[in-house]
């Protein structure tokens, strides 16, 4: 990959100063270099004693953690590793996901951060972001006031009501912001110090969780209704006075919420919805990479949707602007996407339909040349047979749903057919990609959602794109932060997914996967920041002047996991 004007120049490593000694220096994970502090800091900061003799450096903790790493036993053990380096020394975590990223994101983010969340109550051990329980309501503008938050820039925030695929996770959801953070560190150089990852308790309806007497929640049926809603806006107005600029991500809600929120917000402050409009983003740099490998036109592919919540519509509405983008009118653009959810196909006047799936709703007389195994529901076999999918994205959390029944019947109607089970974690994806291109005889296009090997193909190593929002947030977020975006407007979103798209390898080789490598992952944040921070100073939508002050904030602003020299600040 090129390497982008904004990747060479780094800034310059800065000086720390800081009040902080002793004990509370080491106990501080923002600031704590452990063995690396030089014997020089350990006389001004009184750390004699406190660190055994050895004078290390960044790179020999690294290798010492590394092998550390590699004694633990399984996916858990290996999360709860970094979340306890975390939690001691940012700069070393940090460090060690950037050296090598393929290793780490499935660890520290999908799919394992999902067993984290499931596991949270026996992990919780120190603080980490902040947990706004409801009974807490009153109390949220001194909760935010603390002065350690006063360089906050921006916050993931969840409910914990719809954690990947798993569902209801209640103050355990914590271990998605917590995670998503952390990417926004390791993939776009976003200062830790800038974020706080946020949990809203409101309850849980998981019975497990409520049964369960380590539960750390607060224990209680999830609020619903006006006492919600009053509860999230008392946060987003605290969070809104406490910094006028901040950027809030929503992550993980419910499917209406998710949506409703969004709106309710998105013209107030800046702020987007990651599972909608990050998820769309990914997944439609994916399309676009198979429009690339297969050169059938955007226009001219059919695309069908296994789960048609907010992650769906999302998706479906960002392909229908570049569908329209290359020529069709809106009608048109509409009659290319199928969307198949509970009760099969979306058909018109069907009950307890949204606004945004009714309008992909098909008419009973679209479908006259059709044959149908049950007209009263029509399955998802018969839109792949009858409608001749060239795309079928699966955002649906039913493992196992691309049947190898279906995805025949795909491939015989289209050679390369694009099949994208996004659904997470692995135990909830909609079908293994080995799978899938046995069942295709290699022919099949892949993404998926969560970090899936290689399969081995005619003696090749296959790798498939990890179609995830990783690709989009952690850069979208540098993008808005540097750029002093006031808003987050659709076609910032578009930016995002087309710069991705413009790294799919499939633009030199039609053989090749469909997204970069996720090695490549903070090359690429870089970019998608770029083009994010460029599309909001076109718009006017952002604080910098024009697009040379926004790249130099943008370059200036990057920051890397390095130890810098520390000065003592007067008490
Ligand atoms: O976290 C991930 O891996 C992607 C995502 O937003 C979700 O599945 O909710
Ligand atoms: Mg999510």
């Amino acid at each position: 990959m090129n390497s982008s004007s904004a990747v060479e120049n780094f800034p310059k490593a800065a000086v720390v100063e800081t009040r902080l000694s002793g004990y509370d220096l080491l106990l501080h994970p923002g600031l704590n270099k452990g063995t690396a502090f030089t014997e020089e800091e350990r006389d001004t900061f009184a750390l004699h004693g406190l660190l055994p003799p050895h004078l290390g450096t960044l790179e020999d903790q690294l290798e010492r953690r590394m092998k550390a790493f590699d004694n633990q036993t399984s996916s858990f053990e290996r999360y709860n590793f970094m979340r306890d380096l975390q939690d001691s020394n940012e700069t070393l975590f940090y460090a060690l996901i950037t050296r090598n990223v393929e290793k780490f994101l499935p660890i520290v983010y999908t799919p394992t951060v999902g067993e984290g969340c499931q596991r949270f109550s026996e992990t919780w051990l120190k603080p980490r972001g902040l947990f706004i329980s409801y009974p807490n309501k009153n109390r949220i503008n001194q909760m935010l006031a603390d002065a350690r938050y006063d360089k906050v820039r921006c916050i993931v925030v969840s409910d914990g009501e719809r954690i990947l695929g798993l569902g209801d996770q209640g103050a355990g959801g914590m271990g998605i912001p917590i995670g998503k953070m952390a990417l926004y560190t390791a993939l776009a150089g976003v200062h830790p110090e800038h974020c706080l990852p946020v949990l809203l308790d409101v309850g849980t309806d998981n019975e497990e969780r409520l049964k369960d007497p380590i539960y750390i929640g607060w224990r209680n049926k999830r609020v619903r209704g006006r006492e919600y809603d009053d509860f999230v806006e008392a946060f987003v107005s605290a969070v809104k006075s406490r910094w006028p600029h901040i950027l809030l991500q929503w992550e993980d809600f419910a499917g209406s919420n998710a949506s409703r929120l969004l709106e309710r917000y998105r013209d107030q402050l800046c702020t987007f919805n990651d599972d909608i409009q990050g998820t769309a983003a990914v997944a439609t740099a994916t399309v676009l990479g198979a429009v690339t490998a297969t050169g059938i036109p955007m226009k001219e592919q059919r695309i069908g949707f296994l789960g048609f919540g907010s992650a769906g519509i999302g998706i479906a509405n960002l392909l229908l602007a570049a569908m329209k983008e290359s020529g069709l009118s809106d009608e048109e653009a509409h009659k290319q996407f199928y969307a198949v959810d509970r009760y099969g196909l979306i058909l018109e006047g069907q009950t307890g339909l949204r606004p945004d799936q009714a309008r992909y709703a098909k008419k009973k007389s679209d479908l006259k040349e059709w044959t149908l195994s049950n007209p009263e529901q029509v399955s998802l076999e018969d839109v792949v047979r009858n409608a001749k999918l060239t795309v079928l994205i699966g955002v649906s959390s039913q493992a196992g749903a691309f049947t190898e029944k279906i995805v025949r019947e795909m491939a015989k109607h289209t050679d390369r057919p694009a099949i994208f089970p996004l659904s997470n974690p692995t135990s909830k994806s909609e079908a293994a990609p080995a799978d899938l291109m046995k069942w295709t005889n290699g022919r099949a296009l892949i993404g998926t959602g969560s970090p899936f090997p290689p399969a081995m193909i005619d003696g090749k190593a296959v790798e498939f794109a990890q179609t995830n929002n990783s690709y989009i947030f952690p850069g979208l977020a540098l993008g808005i932060l540097t750029s002093r975006a006031k808003r987050v407007s659709d076609s910032m979103i578009m930016a995002a997914a087309k710069a991705l798209a413009a790294l799919s390898p499939t633009q030199k080789n039609k053989e090749a996967s469909l997204l970069p490598p996720i090695a490549d992952s903070r090359q690429v944040g870089l970019k998608v920041a770029e083009a994010v921070g460029k599309q909001a100073v076109a718009e006017g939508l952002s604080g910098v002047s024009n697009e040379k002050s926004f790249e130099r904030e943008l370059r200036e602003y990057v920051w890397e996991p390095v130890y810098v020299p520390y000065v003592r600040l007067g008490d």
